[in-house]
């Protein structure tokens, strides 16, 4: 394995596992867990959600491992099996089962493929996808059951497609939500709005059918015009969170690509210049993650 492609994917895995946490932690949350409630999520909570991420970055560290001896995708494969497994062992539910796939998925591309502009990586992640899904069969599951019942692609076209969740949707909000907005707290929540109204995500599609996942669509055009006009969203977040609460809706997909676009921009530096070059407007907590 080439040496600097390698110490790029190491960096972005470490990045990405900052990415999750400022995901977890970014509140108020629709349906989500976040710094003030579970969402949506009985069989989920904060401190689940924040060990699950430590495990993240012990698999990122057993797939590194396994980048640096230039392991086949096979054995790539097995170990994020293995991570899902491990996940669910320990907290009895998928924590962060979107997350293992998307992480790996996107630093095995990186350390494949030495890139160095998102359109790059894009395609390395498309192609790998490829041979992933080329493999074997995805084992039954929530999602695969909606993608068969609701005819939609989730998070597998999302991957073979090459994340254009992140590279096409998320990347873009940002800068556009930084423009418009301002601020890295508000810049956030631009970009789960837009991921609101882009990605299939199986989660709201399981819980609520059509209506859940159009009603995600509503919600994020709404905050993004919100947004965009200098309101603030933070009551009306709070009112989203009891209503998706009470219809029982989520959208963790939205949440996995909304961390993994977090980590992608401070691998990229982004983020960080961003939050030195303005004042943090909210609550500040440790490592610069923002309560609004
Ligand atoms: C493909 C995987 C993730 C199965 O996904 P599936 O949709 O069948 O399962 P399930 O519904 O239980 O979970 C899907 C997860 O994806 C997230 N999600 C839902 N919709 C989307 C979407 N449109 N885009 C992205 N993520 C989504 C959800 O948060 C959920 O946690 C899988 O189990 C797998 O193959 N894992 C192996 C991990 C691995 O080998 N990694 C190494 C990569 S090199
Ligand atoms: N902050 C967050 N809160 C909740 N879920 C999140 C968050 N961040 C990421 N997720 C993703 O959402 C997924 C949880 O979704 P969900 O609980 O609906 O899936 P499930 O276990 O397949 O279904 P169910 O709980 O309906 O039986 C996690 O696996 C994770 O990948």
């Amino acid at each position: 394995m080439n040496l600097s492609h390698l110490l790029q994917a190491e960096e972005l895995a470490e990045a990405l596992v900052e990415g999750l946490r400022r995901e977890l932690y970014l509140t108020p949350k629709p349906g989500l867990v976040d710094l003030w409630d579970n969402g949506s999520h009985r069989d989920l909570d904060l401190e689940m959600m924040d060990a699950s991420i430590e495990l993240i970055e012990e698999y990122q560290h057993r797939l590194l491992e396994a980048l640096r001896r230039d392991a086949p995708l096979k054995t790539l494969v097995a170990i994020g099996q293995d991570a899902e497994v491990g996940m669910f062992k320990r907290f009895g539910t998928n924590t962060h089962k979107g997350a293992i796939f998307l992480c790996g998925l996107l630093v095995a591309a990186q350390a494949r493929s030495g890139a160095r502009e998102p359109a790059q990586l894009s395609a390395a992640t498309a192609e790998l996808a490829e041979e992933f899904f080329a493999l074997g069969q995805v084992p039954p599951s929530h999602g695969k059951k909606v993608r068969q019942r609701f005819g939609r692609g989730g998070i597998i076209l999302e991957a073979l497609r090459g994340l254009p969740a992140l590279f096409q949707t998320a990347l873009p909000a940002w800068r556009d939500g930084i423009a418009l907005c301002g601020d890295p707290a508000e810049a956030g929540f631009f970009v789960l709005a837009r991921l609101m109204q882009q990605v299939e995500d199986t989660t709201a599609l399981h819980r609520c059918g059509e209506l859940g996942l159009a009603r995600l669509r509503q919600d994020g055009r709404f905050l993004e015009a919100a947004l965009s006009s200098g309101r603030s969203v933070r009551q009306h977040l709070t009112l989203l969170n009891e209503e998706y609460c009470q219809m029982n809706l989520t959208m963790g997909g939205v949440a996995d690509l909304l961390g993994v676009a977090f980590g992608y921009l401070e691998y990229r530096g982004e983020l960080k210049a961003e939050e030195r070059a303005q004042r943090l407007p909210g609550m500040a907590l440790p490592g610069g993650y923002v309560c609004l």
